[in-house]
């Protein structure tokens, strides 16, 4: 099942539980604008190169829409309006003042040279311009994507627009950043883990943690774990995976990859098949890469007795079944990463303030967001007597659907 299949399969279902009527459905469903637009650049060689990109901007019943810019060669229609809408509910389900958009480019970024991701952005940035604002919908870094690529679209967006710091998040701290942003959405997910934990009388530091994805998510939510005391027995990347029973010492990772780029060889563990660290023995199995890793193909296999999605839609709805069905619990993306959207937000506060907080504030109000967070999807988890997927879809749904009917949009 597609990404948009899978992410309107659970919205319907969350729908249902909240007895929605189809009018009010239906314009939730439907994405508020869809953007295509083809990016020629030269390339250093002078020969010229096209790449199609996308923004899709879901709903702003509550607030300026809001969501990453993606480039990566597997980026579609389908998956960005899925990203999309994911996004209006996560923005909800952490009660920021955003409704939810999602951007990307079909291309793949390591094959670029540094001038030509920066000339691919600023066409981008050229063709979305005035369609994007600081009220209207506000990007950020997703997978492929970081602080400069934030800068360009700044830049570029500055010189139509005057001086705009706040019309992206996740840019360089020189720029306007915030700090913490960098590490939040992975700091996000640890205070989500420890919720989720601390409910069961558990510990980080008492549990096994298998890691997919070693970019920004994933590198920082291993280094937090680690220094929290948890071990983290198997990382991959796409460049490889490796395990160690003991715990991989990820502050060596950390160094070996920044110095060769890769997990390969790295002599603090054994080299293992990349596919197999999603159904590697361990506690806790925290997906921090593609969407739809966890399908009908592996989900019997996996030993981890919980998921925290730390990436978007890790988890297909077949895969959702059968792991519900063994009793594996499953933190859902749409609250467990919200950390990133939760300090784009105090960023954006702050460029509109003219404002900078410290990062101990940063943090400190990223862990009441997640917290609470966590409270109110396990109530909507008692009230609808549903899992915690439907506890954070219903949550959010149900925020932006009164939001709706508030503006009278529903018709
Ligand atoms: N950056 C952010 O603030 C947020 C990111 N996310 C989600 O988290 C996920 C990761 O995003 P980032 O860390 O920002 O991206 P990134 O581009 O910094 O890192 C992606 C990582 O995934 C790895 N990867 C790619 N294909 C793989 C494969 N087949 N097997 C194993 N590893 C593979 C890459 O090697 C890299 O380590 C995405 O799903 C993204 O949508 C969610 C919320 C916010
Ligand atoms: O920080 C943001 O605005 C959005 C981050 C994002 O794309 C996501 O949460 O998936």
């Amino acid at each position: 099942m597609n990404a948009l299949a899978a992410t309107n399969r659970n919205f319907r279902h969350a729908s249902r539980l909240l007895g929605l009527d189809s009018k009010i459905e239906k314009s939730l469903l439907i994405p508020f604008r869809e953007i295509k637009v083809e990016c020629t650049i030269p390339k250093d060689d002078g020969s010229l190169v096209s790449y199609v990109g996308f923004r899709v901007q879901h709903d702003n019943a509550r607030g300026p829409m809001k969501g990453g810019i993606r480039y990566h060669p597997e980026v579609d229609p389908d998956e960005v309006n899925a990203l999309a809408q994911l996004m209006t509910w996560k923005t909800a389900v952490v009660d920021i003042p955003y409704g939810g958009a999602k951007g990307g480019i079909g291309c793949n970024p390591k094959d670029l040279s540094k001038s030509e991701l920066e000339r691919l952005t600023r066409v981008f940035t050229q063709k979305i311009h005035d369609l994007i604002g600081i009220h209207t919908d506000v990007p950020a870094p997703d997978m492929g994507t970081n602080a400069q690529t934030m800068a360009w679209i700044l830049d570029e967006y500055s010189k139509f627009h005057g001086h705009s710091p706040a019309i992206v998040t996740g840019k360089p701290i020189d720029l306007g950043g915030s700090l913490g942003r960098e590490a939040a959405t992975g700091r996000g997910v640890v205070y989500a883990t420890e919720a989720l934990l601390a409910e069961h009388g558990k510990s980080i530091k008492d549990l096994t943690f298998a890691i997919q994805g070693f970019g920004n998510v994933g590198s920082w939510v291993a280094r937090l774990i680690h220094e929290k005391g948890g071990k983290v027995i198997a990382v991959s990347d796409i460049t490889g995976a490796v395990k160690n029973p003991s715990g991989i010492d990820i502050k060596e990772l950390l160094k070996y990859k920044e110095r060769t780029g890769s997990l390969k060889d790295f002599n603090g563990g054994d080299a293992m098949d990349a596919h197999e660290l999603l159904v590697h023995e361990c506690d806790v199995l925290i997906p921090c890469a593609l969407g739809g890793v966890l399908n009908r193909e592996n989900a019997a296999e996996v030993k981890a007795k919980y998921i925290i999605e730390a990436a978007n839609h890790p988890t297909d709805p077949d895969a959702d079944e059968i792991l519900c069905k063994k009793g594996v619990l499953i933190l859902p993306d749409i609250y467990a990463n919200a950390g990133g959207v939760t300090v784009s937000y105090f960023e954006w506060v702050q460029n509109i303030q003219g404002f900078m907080w410290d990062e101990e504030k940063v943090n400190r109000e990223l862990k009441r967001y997640m917290t609470r967070g966590f409270q109110n999807v396990k109530n909507m988890c008692k009230s609808h007597d549903c899992n915690l997927r439907m506890g954070a879809f219903t949550l959010g749904v149900n925020r932006v659907a009164r939001s709706t009917v508030l503006r009278g949009w529903e018709a």
